[in-house]
């Protein structure tokens, strides 16, 4: 039973000094600090329960979206969490439509980042108030009651509510097995943890061996920098993982175009599955070009860490210009539009394997993607992974 009003929202600069070994670095964020701004959401419900959400940043970053977390508290502040979840369309719609804040966005940047560290927090509540895991709170809603979490507003020209409707009852069938199987078995995972930029090719072989002795079958590399040292790099795992392991490239959005098109021909032979963000993030028409010049190489095109919206990823959808989709659980508003993202690339025919590299994204995409398992696309086919 969903209770409370909600008293308190606080948000903290949390930073971690990865840069120092230079982890999570890659061809463009040479020296990040993997950070957080983490939201924290009290009511005044006896049960003492409190929601906790984040969105990722890098270092300094952070102290902007506190700033915007703090602009959009009163959104939800003295509101009553039964009446939030009620009209969950509504409150990602209210605070998503600030009439001063929507003008530095909109549903981009900062004030989404921040959106999302609020509705994480909502959503982790609501969770925890009906003593389930997220995913669990998702797969077990009536398909109705999910879709009024959504708004479709810009998307219904690819996905009408409806169509989605009938997604939700389609993967309804199966559900209670596929759930048993997730319990059982877990998700399909791989792992970047070995292959940032800036680690040596000694750490890089260090920590590759203790991956394969650990399981791993499925390694993502940073490329981008440098020629020649990507094609060293990319030999030497390749090498040592055999050629029946799944290898992933990504750019970090590095490259131009036919520049894109060059770098990643020359480094076919080994043979990855996909080249992740070639180039800008919202270059909708670059990325379907890039698709179509790599599809005859058998490699696909990964992008949406960076995407900031449902409308980037419907015209991704529409341009045929990704092959594989990687939702960001913080990078979008948060569960309501991630929804929506994960029904219009299943209408699209197109796997999701979601981004995870940042602090706490791991722990909170995998409650998306089983869900998305369980419920919505019912296929575990094209290594619809995510990170370590
Ligand atoms: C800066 C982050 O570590 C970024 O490199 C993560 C990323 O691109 C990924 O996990 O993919
Ligand atoms: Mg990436």
């Amino acid at each position: 039973m969903v209770r409370g009003r909600i008293s308190r929202l606080s948000v903290r600069d949390v930073r971690f000094p990865t840069s120092l070994g230079g982890h999570g670095s890659d061809a463009m964020h040479t020296d990040p600090d993997y950070s957080a701004a983490y939201v924290i959401i009290e009511t005044d419900a006896e049960d003492g329960l409190k929601g906790y959400g984040i969105t990722f940043t890098l270092g300094k970053g952070t102290e902007v979206v506190v700033c915007a977390v703090n602009a959009l508290a009163h959104h939800v502040l003295n509101k009553n969490l039964r009446d939030i979840v009620n009209d969950f369309r509504g409150i990602y719609r209210q605070l998503t439509s600030d009439g001063q804040l929507r003008w530095i966005g909109p549903e981009k940047g900062v004030v989404h980042l921040a959106t999302a560290a609020i509705l994480n927090a909502l959503w982790d509540l609501w969770a925890k108030q009906e003593g389930k895991p997220l995913w669990k709170l998702l797969v077990d809603m009536d398909p109705k009651t999910l879709l009024s979490c959504i708004d479709f507003r810009y998307i219904s020209d690819a996905l009408t509510e409806e169509e989605a409707y009938e997604i939700l009852q389609k993967g309804q069938a199966g559900n209670k097995e596929r759930e048993v199987q997730m319990l059982a078995h877990g998700y399909p995972a791989y792992t970047t943890s070995c292959a940032w930029l800036g680690y040596s090719d000694n750490t890089l072989k260090q920590l590759c061996s203790v991956a394969l002795r650990d399981g791993w079958t499925r390694f993502k590399v940073k490329v981008g920098a440098d020629l020649q040292d990507d094609i060293r790099r990319c030999r030497l795992i390749r090498d040592m993982i055999g050629p029946e392991k799944t290898l992933m490239m990504d750019a970090n959005q590095r490259w131009d175009v036919p520049e894109a098109v060059e770098w990643v021909s020359k480094l076919a032979e080994f043979k990855p599955l996909w080249i992740e963000e070639p180039t800008s993030p919202d270059d909708i028409l670059g990325h379907a070009a890039i698709s179509k010049a790599l599809a005859p190489l058998g490699i696909g095109v990964a992008t949406g860490e960076q995407c900031h919206n449902r409308v980037i990823f419907k015209q991704l959808l529409q341009a045929n210009a990704l092959q594989f989709l990687q939702i960001d659980s913080c990078r979008l508003g948060s569960v309501n539009e991630n929804l929506s993202v994960l029904l219009m690339a299943q209408k699209f025919g197109i796997p999701v394997c979601p981004h995870a590299g940042g602090v706490g994204l791991c722990e909170l995409v995998q409650h998306l993607i089983i869900f998305d398992y369980i419920s919505v696309s019912a296929s575990l086919t094209n290594s619809s992974c995510f990170q370590d």
